[in-house]
Order: C-alpha cells, then sequence, then structure tokens
C-alpha cells in the first residue's frame, strides 16, 4: 500500500523529529536529495555542467529547499538563476548559499532553459497560486520546460488534492519524509509526473494510521490472484491521459532516496481503471 499523510500529520511529526536535531538539517536532507534527482535528470539530457537552471522561489522553506538545492547544482557547474517571488521574505540562508556558489537572482524567466524547479509554495500553500507565480507557472508549462518540483507541485490543494486553479505541472515531484494526498489522489495526482520520496528520517515520528492507504498492484494480486491488468488495447483509458509532455520513465535512485514504484506500474497498463477509489481514508 501507498500511504500518505496530511499537512497537520507532516508538521507534527516534523516539530518531533526536530527537536532531535540541529537547526537546518531537515532542509539540508531535503536540498541534497532534490539536487541528486536535478542532476539526473541534467545527465540524461546532456550533463549539469553548462546546464541552465531556473529556481522559482517563494515566500518559505519550500523556496529555501529550492535555493540550497540550486547552490549545489551551481557548484557542479550549472548556471542557476532565482526568480523570486516574495523577495522581501525569501530564505535568507538559501539565497546566500546559491550567491555563494555563484548563481543569480534574475526578475523575469530566462528564455533558454534546461529545468525549472518549482520552490513556490509547498506544505504552507492556500487557496491558487498568486498573480506572480501564476505568470511564470504559465508561461513555463506553456514552452513544455521540464520541471522538478519541490514537495509538491506549486497550486495544488495538499491534503485534497483538488486543483483551484493553474498548478505547475512537473516531470518529477520530490518530497520529502512521506507521500501527501495530493500526490496520490485527486485531479492533482497526475500534476505531480514522477514522484521520487526522499528519506529525511520523518518515518517513525509519522502516527500509524495514514491520512489515505492506495493499493499498488502486488496488494491487489494477493487479494483477487486471478485478476490481470487489462491489455494495452482496452477502449477508454482515459485515466492515463495524463498532463505531462513525454512518458515517465523509471529511473534508479540511490539506496537513501526511495522511489515511489506506483506510477511505472500504472503507466504499463493503459485502460485499467486507477484504484484510488479503493483508497481507505481517515477523518
Ligand atoms: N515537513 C518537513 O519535514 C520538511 C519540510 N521542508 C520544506 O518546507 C516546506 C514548507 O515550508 P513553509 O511552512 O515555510 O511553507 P511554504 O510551503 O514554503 O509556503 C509558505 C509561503 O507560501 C505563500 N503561499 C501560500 N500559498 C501560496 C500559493 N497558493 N501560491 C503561492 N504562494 C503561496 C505564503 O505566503 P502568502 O502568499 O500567503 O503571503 C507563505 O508565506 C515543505 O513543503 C518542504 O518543501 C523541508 O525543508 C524540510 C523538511
Ligand atoms: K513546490
Amino acid at each position: 500500500m501507498r500511504r500518505a499523510w496530511r499537512v497537520g500529520d507532516v508538521r507534527a511529526a516534523e516539530e518531533a523529529l526536530m527537536r532531535t536535531v540541529p537547526d537546518g538539517v531537515l532542509m539540508q536532507r531535503a536540498a541534497v536529495g532534490l539536487a541528486r534527482r536535478c542532476a539526473l535528470l541534467l545527465a540524461e539530457r546532456g550533463g549539469v555542467y553548462g546546464s541552465r537552471v531556473l529556481l522559482l522561489a517563494g515566500a518559505g522553506n519550500n523556496g529555501g529547499d529550492a535555493l540550497y538545492a540550486g547552490a549545489l547544482l551551481a557548484g557542479r557547474g550549472a548556471a542557476v538563476s532565482a526568480l523570486l517571488l516574495a523577495p522581501q521574505r525569501v530564505h535568507q540562508g538559501g539565497l546566500a548559499a546559491l550567491r555563494r556558489a555563484g548563481g543569480r537572482v534574475v526578475d523575469a524567466v530566462p528564455r533558454d532553459l534546461d529545468l525549472a524547479v518549482d520552490g513556490i509554495v509547498g506544505l504552507g500553500g492556500s487557496g491558487g497560486l498568486r498573480p506572480s507565480a501564476e505568470a511564470a507557472v504559465r508561461l513555463l508549462n506553456a514552452r513544455g520546460t521540464t520541471i522538478v518540483a519541490v514537495d509538491i507541485p506549486s497550486g495544488v490543494d495538499v491534503d485534497t488534492g483538488g486543483l483551484s486553479g493553474p498548478v505547475v505541472r512537473a516531470d518529477v515531484t520530490v518530497t520529502f519524509g512521506c507521500l501527501k494526498p495530493a500526490l496520490v489522489v485527486g485531479p492533482a495526482a497526475p500534476y505531480a509526473g514522477e514522484v521520487e520520496l526522499v528519506d529525511i528520517g520523518l518515518e517513525p515520528w509519522l502516527r500509524a494510521d495514514a491520512a489515505l492507504a492506495v493499493p499498488e498492484w502486488p496488494d491487489i494480486e494477493r487479494w483477487w490472484p486471478a485478476w490481470r491488468p487489462p491489455p494495452r488495447s482496452t477502449p477508454g483509458a482515459s485515466w492515463a491521459s495524463r498532463p505531462a509532455r513525454r512518458p515517465i520513465r523509471a529511473r534508479l535512485s540511490s539506496p537513501w532516496a526511495a522511489r515511489w514504484p506506483a506510477r511505472r506500474a500504472w503507466s504499463g497498463t493503459r485502460g485499467a481503471p486507477r484504484p484510488t477509489c479503493c483508497a481507505t481514508t481517515r477523518r
């Protein structure tokens, strides 16, 4: 089963974990996992060195994750720029790290990009995207820029998986500690693209009863041994018409970054109903 936790539960676990580690450690764990996934993506497309990366950095720690990860990529020779969506409230430590590594701040989305990192908003999101963020997101979505979302594609409702306006259409979402409902269910789920879960040590602190649990193929096969996914040609494969621009491919992860294999499983079986209806929920 894939289990997901709501924002309140993640925050509670985060607080408990934070009491056991020095300040800033969790953000560094998150940033290292994020930078590593971005570097893998860039390596597939010609290499990290000399690649052009844009960070969309919002007002909170989600922007901080993006800025620290950007600093790591700049350290590997990427040309990293940051568009600050709330310059007065940007994560100062992250911005300083980026500048030290040679990154720069821009005031508009650059024309040529190899990768954009969505650090607009994460667990702290409410309502639709703010106007400055919305304009940048519309432009990047329209251009088909490769996007890695930080924790959650910005603009989605994290707890319900609902949408209330334009959202980031990510190729990959690097999420921290645990899955969240918007990555698994609702209209938001396809916008996450491939989801990579980075272990930051949160799991022991999460409550045992997750907000929801969604079965994976092995669960279904265990419950119903005779069942097999329908063939690819089955009509009515509308569930599979995700908004991604290219097929999601499986990538290997390091041992400390557990990939979520479910999308790969589903993407190989077009026509099958996506079993979100089987999700068990906790109120
Ligand atoms: N959990 C963990 O263990 C760890 C969590 N970590 C990271 O922290 C992140 C949570 O950080 P956070 O709490 O600082 O909130 P965050 O999501 O950055 O947003 C805050 C700002 O966004 C704004 N805003 C709100 N809605 C908006 C919208 N729709 N569109 C645009 N802007 C919007 C709002 O300002 P407003 O516009 O309302 O004035 C607010 O000030 C989490 O997702 C993960 O990445 C890791 O670093 C370490 C481990
Ligand atoms: K985000």
